[in-house]
């Protein structure tokens, strides 16, 4: 069944993984933890796109949905025209040759007591391929083509170095001539040293096999080395997408300007040096209202009619957050006004008499154990558009799609945060 022959290798619509919290023995769901939550992108024949984020922000557990080692909760994955889902048994073994997979940890790869000639050799067996020689000749083939030796082939796992060893997981992954590729984190667990060959090995072979690549990384560095394009991704959603040249040179959402704040540029004038994330990832099970990013943004959109330097507005902005989530009063800044400003980054007094006085009087309310008043004042007087509208992914003034409030034409009007980008 195609659904289009000119489509995408491999189409994602509205993909999504939760994973059910339960409690006591009868194993209640309580919760979820939403590590993928409604992810569309398409990986056309012979690209590279990466796919980037933090730790924790759902990049693995796309692949592992996608290559069908999970089922999605929701969401259609399309790989040449063809839902993976409508696939019976005989597709679903089509798909498998069709699509290889290499991990963070080649040690993974191997099975310890077979030599990794074997261990290469073992999906052409699975898939069919019975003669022996034939076999031996494909695997000594591959292994010289990513940079091993023939010999190589007679030795066991753990006579190989990292690096070799996700050579050799990249021959095993390429043995049955797929058409993509999910490499995720390839060369995180690598030495340094070796890293850059690794990666470069990557690249040779997507143009040798004229491959497709979907290469997961937490490195905007490692994307811009081999990819095309590049997804980003935040707390399950994709926040921004484009040619990588285009995200790297012009990054439209805040949270692809952090990350690619610490990739060195050619171009001094254009680093991004000094964005600062405030506060750590927030959890799956529990994430943000509105933009998901705004509990951490440097450029979250202050509210209308006050007049906030983007840094103060930040810091309001944390105290917020401290105040929902109740986590900050282990250094006893309850106890006074100025141990809470100084804490949160607030000036003294804000240039704004109007919120300088909103400001005050929740601290205040704080200060006498009143956290809730004071949670509820600054709720009420500080909305933001972030904290209530979830952004779309939209194309931007740039061509190229993000989604977050600062290319709403209605944000786009109010001052540009200040940040250091
Ligand atoms: N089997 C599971 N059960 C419950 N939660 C899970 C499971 N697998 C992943 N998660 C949670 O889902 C979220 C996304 O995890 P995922 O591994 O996909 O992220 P990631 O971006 O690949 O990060 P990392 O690089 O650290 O693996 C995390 O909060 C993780 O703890």
């Amino acid at each position: 069944m195609t659904d289009s022959p000119s489509e995408s290798l491999l189409s994602v619509r509205g993909l999504t993984k939760h994973y059910p919290v339960t409690e006591g023995p009868l194993r209640r769901e309580v919760g979820r933890i939403r590590a993928v939550d409604g992810v569309d992108f398409e990986v056309e024949r012979g690209e590279t796109l990466g796919l980037v984020g933090e730790s924790g922000c759902g990049k693995s557990t796309v692949a592992t949905t996608l290559m069908g080692l999970e089922d999605p909760t929701a969401g259609r994955i399309t790989f040449d025209g063809v839902g993976v889902a409508d696939r019976d048994d005989a597709d679903r073994r089509e798909f498998r040759r069709r699509a290889g997979m290499v991990f963070q940890d080649p040690t993974s790869s191997f099975d310890p007591r077979m030599t990794v000639g074997e261990s290469v050799a073992e999906p052409l067996a699975i898939h069919g391929l019975d003669d022996a020689d034939r076999r031996r000749e494909i695997v000594a083939d591959l292994l010289e083509r990513v940079g091993l030796s023939a010999d190589d082939a007679d030795r066991y796992p753990h006579e190989f170095s990292g690096g070799q060893k996700q050579r050799a997981a990249l021959a095993r992954s390429l043995v049955l001539n797929p058409d993509l590729l999910v490499a995720d984190e390839p060369v995180s667990a690598l030495d340094v040293s070796v890293q850059a060959g690794v990666l470069s090995l990557l690249d040779d072979l997507q143009r040798e096999f004229d491959l497709a690549v979907l290469l997961i990384s937490h490195d905007m560095a490692v994307v811009r080395e081999i990819c095309d394009r590049v997804a980003v991704m935040y707390l399950g959603e994709i926040v921004e997408v484009g040619p990588t040249e285009s995200v790297l040179a012009d990054p439209q959402h805040p949270y692809t300007r952090a990350l690619t704040a610490s990739v060195p540029r050619p171009d001094p004038d254009q680093r991004g040096s000094g964005v600062r994330l405030s506060g750590d990832v927030p959890s799956p099970a529990d994430p943000p209202s509105g933009c998901r990013f705004h509990t951490r943004c440097p450029e979250v959109i202050p509210p209308e009619g006050y007049d906030f330097e983007q840094d103060d507005w930040r810091a309001v902005m944390d105290l917020r957050t401290a105040l929902a989530a109740d986590d900050f009063d282990t250094e006893g800044v309850r106890r006074s006004a100025s141990a809470v400003r100084e804490r949160f980054g607030l000036p003294e007094e804000l240039p704004d008499s109007d919120a300088e006085a909103v400001v005050s009087e929740a601290i205040d309310s704080l200060t006498a154990d009143d956290r809730e008043a004071a949670r509820r004042l600054l709720a009420e007087e500080f909305e933001t558009v972030c904290e209530t509208d979830p952004p779309d992914l939209r194309a931007t003034e740039v061509g190229h799609p993000a989604a977050c409030h600062l290319h709403d034409s209605a944000a786009a009007e109010s001052p540009r945060a200040e940040s250091d980008d």
